[in-house]
């Protein structure tokens, strides 16, 4: 925990348990599935354990934004986690605290009992991470970009030359494999980037929003080779606004909401007799016919 960060005050969102919440104004009670309240340390046997993870931006300013508040979560070993939320739901900026890019104002992120923040190195060395809108090594090929990624992770050239080139036939990049990353289309930079968080066969992928812009063809064979890796014993954490796609893939999920936890557990657990998308839908609210109100849109 950081030492200059002021606590972040509890608003009236705010419940003991973080289970059930009023939301402001809607004098209504959502509930979704929780698992029982977290012990307060980060649990060593999980594949990835946050404790009260929190990050605000802009203390102390007029814009002062609560962008994840208090998240604490259990991923088990092997899980296939979908990390769901609306736009601006604090998905990306979770993710980027678990994996060591932007630190927390407040709380913990552990990856097998190795805390993200207290020894960073350990911590990446046992993560694949795919980021949202990270710059790239543009001037670099897709091949030597893969490659850079290994050896990075202090791989031998023969491991990574053999892995490379498994890789970009996994993504169907074999033919463009000597093309510059910046002529990449945005499918080819998700899936060279997907490829070099896997190179050095981490235990834990962290992906955020990986089936963006991914075509169908690539899609299915990036979804199978990691059902494939969490079949054997791989963790993958997704993000994702993609409800039938976490359904299918996932077997954990967890919504968030305003930076906080609504639900959590297997995705049979979160979603009841519902869909995945029926269950987010009630649980974060925020539907507006907005069809309704725009009458200048409607063709005469
Ligand atoms: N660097 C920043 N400075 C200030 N506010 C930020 C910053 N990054 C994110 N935010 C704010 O934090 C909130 C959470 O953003 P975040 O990118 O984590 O959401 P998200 O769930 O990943 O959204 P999306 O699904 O649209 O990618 C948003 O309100 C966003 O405007």
């Amino acid at each position: 925990m950081s030492q200059e960060s002021p606590p972040v005050q509890p608003t009236e969102q705010e419940s003991p348990s973080g289970a059930a919440a009023p939301y402001p104004g809607s004098g209504e009670v959502r509930t979704g599935f929780l698992p029982p309240a977290p012990g307060p340390e980060p649990d060593p046997n999980s594949a990835v354990s946050l404790r009260g993870l929190t990050k605000v931006f802009g203390i102390g300013t007029a814009q002062s934004k609560i962008a994840v508040n208090r998240l604490s979560l259990d991923v088990p070993h092997g899980a296939f986690y979908g990390l769901v939320g609306r736009n601006g739901a604090g998905k990306t900026t979770a993710l980027s605290m678990l994996t060591g890019l932007l630190r927390p104002t407040e709380g913990r992120a552990t990856v097998s009992g190795i805390d993200v923040w207290g020894d960073p190195r350990a911590a990446k060395m046992a993560m694949g991470v795919l980021p949202d809108g990270m710059n790239l090594f543009e001037r670099l090929s897709g091949r030597q970009l893969v490659t850079y990624a290994g050896l990075l992770r202090g791989m031998d050239r023969d491991t990574v030359r053999e892995r490379t080139e498994d890789l970009l036939r996994a993504m169907d990049l074999t033919d463009d494999g000597g093309t510059a990353v910046q002529d990449y289309s945005a499918g080819m930079r998700k899936k060279i980037m997907l490829a070099a968080a896997m190179v050095h066969a981490p235990g834990l992928l962290v992906l955020d929003e990986p089936f963006e812009a991914v075509d169908p063809v690539s899609a299915a064979n990036i979804r199978e080779l990691l059902q494939d890796y969490a079949a054997s014993g791989g963790t993958v954490i997704v993000s994702s606004h993609v409800m039938d796609l976490v359904q299918r893939m996932c077997d954990h999920v967890a919504v968030v909401d305003n930076g906080r936890l609504l639900a959590a557990g297997t995705v049979e657990q979160v979603r009841g007799d519902s869909s995945l998308e029926e269950t987010f839908v009630d649980l974060v609210g925020g539907r507006t016919h907005v069809g309704e109100g725009l009458t200048w849109l409607r063709p005469r």
